[in-house]
């Protein structure tokens, strides 16, 4: 069955074609071919490959510069993204979308659950709320799954950023009071490959339709992260790095982050019967997979 997946460079389509799995063919497309922004391009790459299902992975995803560029955060992300649903649609087939913790103000005490009201703080969050609604309202047979602090061998994250940091300072400053959970493209890639199956069984269905919170197991702040993501690169000869814990009053950025982006992940794990791994075994296997040549620039899988 083939799947086709927007954003061909992105961390997570990048990370869909690293699965073996002998059920769906990923074929990923990007710009100029099908570009977000341009109807007849996702018609044609959908009449070209058609696909069983598609996975909405290409986004703006520059969260300071949307700051300054909100039109062009929501061409993609909410104009563009219900262009991909309708397209779909057109053609009866169902669409996986890719969304953000972002959505949120950050301010409830506990995790968040689907229910949950969304209230985004940044330009970046308002285009990719918008994204979800557009999407929804363009195609009933959507599975909208909001994840968060992705990171992965490719392209630019914060895991990468911690590595660059690293090769020329002793100490990187890092914010302790935004919490969240980082979560590794390739395990996204399974959790997409879950709801996929999940589909095929039922295609006709509607139970799985609906939106749905998906990240890894447990918690952290970014210092947290930085702190796993040196200690690991340390065990890998890697030079030590101290983490100072600073606030985000310390660290100011055009946009806001949510203080809180935690998000239950209970209504996934029932409907598709999966659940992501704990949130440091990924940083780990990224280590590794970087270590291994995973993501160097001219390697294209
Ligand atoms: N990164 C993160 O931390 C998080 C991401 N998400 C969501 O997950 C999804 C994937 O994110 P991620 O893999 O990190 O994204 P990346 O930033 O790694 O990649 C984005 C991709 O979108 C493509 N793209 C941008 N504009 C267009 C357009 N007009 N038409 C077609 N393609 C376009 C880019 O292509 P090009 O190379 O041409 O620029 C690139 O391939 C997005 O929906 C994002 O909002 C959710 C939570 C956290
Ligand atoms: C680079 C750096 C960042 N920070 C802070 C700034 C910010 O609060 C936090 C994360 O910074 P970044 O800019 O790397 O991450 P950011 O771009 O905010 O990451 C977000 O991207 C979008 C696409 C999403 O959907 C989110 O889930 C989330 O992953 O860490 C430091 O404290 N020290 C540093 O050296
Ligand atoms: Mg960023």
């Amino acid at each position: 069955m083939r799947v086709l997946v927007t954003g061909q460079t992105g961390q997570i389509a990048r990370s869909m074609g690293e699965l073996q799995t002998p059920l769906f063919d990923f074929v990923s497309v990007g710009r100029p071919i099908l570009d977000l922004t341009d109807r007849a391009s996702l018609e044609a790459a959908f009449a070209d490959i058609e696909p069983f299902a598609v996975v909405n992975a290409a986004a703006y995803t520059a969260v300071d510069k949307a700051e300054t560029e909100e039109a062009a955060a929501f061409a993609v992300n909410c104009e563009g993204a219900g262009a991909v649903a309708a397209v779909a649609r057109g053609r009866g087939i169902p669409i996986i979308h890719l969304s953000t913790d972002y959505v949120f103000a950050g301010d409830k005490a506990g995790p968040y659950v689907e229910a949950d009201k969304p209230d985004p703080q940044s330009a970046y969050g308002r285009s990719k709320l918008a994204g979800e609604q557009a999407v929804a309202a363009a195609n009933p047979a959507h599975v909208i799954l909001r994840t968060a602090w992705v990171y992965s061998p490719f392209g630019s994250n914060f895991l990468k950023t911690m590595l660059r940091l690293a090769e020329d300072r002793d100490v990187v400053r890092v914010v302790g009071d935004q919490q969240g959970t980082p979560t590794y493209a390739l395990d996204i890639a399974e959790g997409i490959s879950a709801v996929l199956r999940r589909i095929a069984e039922d295609p006709a269905g509607s139970e799985w339709r609906g939106t749905y919170h998906m990240v890894a197991e447990g918690e952290a702040t970014w210092a947290e992260f930085a702190e796993t993501i040196f200690a690991e690169a340390e065990k890998t000869g890697q030079a030590a790095t101290r983490v100072e814990v600073i606030s985000t009053e310390e660290y100011p950025t055009p946009a806001k982050r949510p203080a809180n982006s935690r998000m239950a992940t209970n209504a996934f794990r029932k409907q598709f019967g999966h659940q992501l791994p704990a949130w440091q075994a990924g940083v780990e296997r990224c280590i590794t997979a970087i270590n291994s040549g995973l993501g160097v620039m001219g390697r294209t899988s």
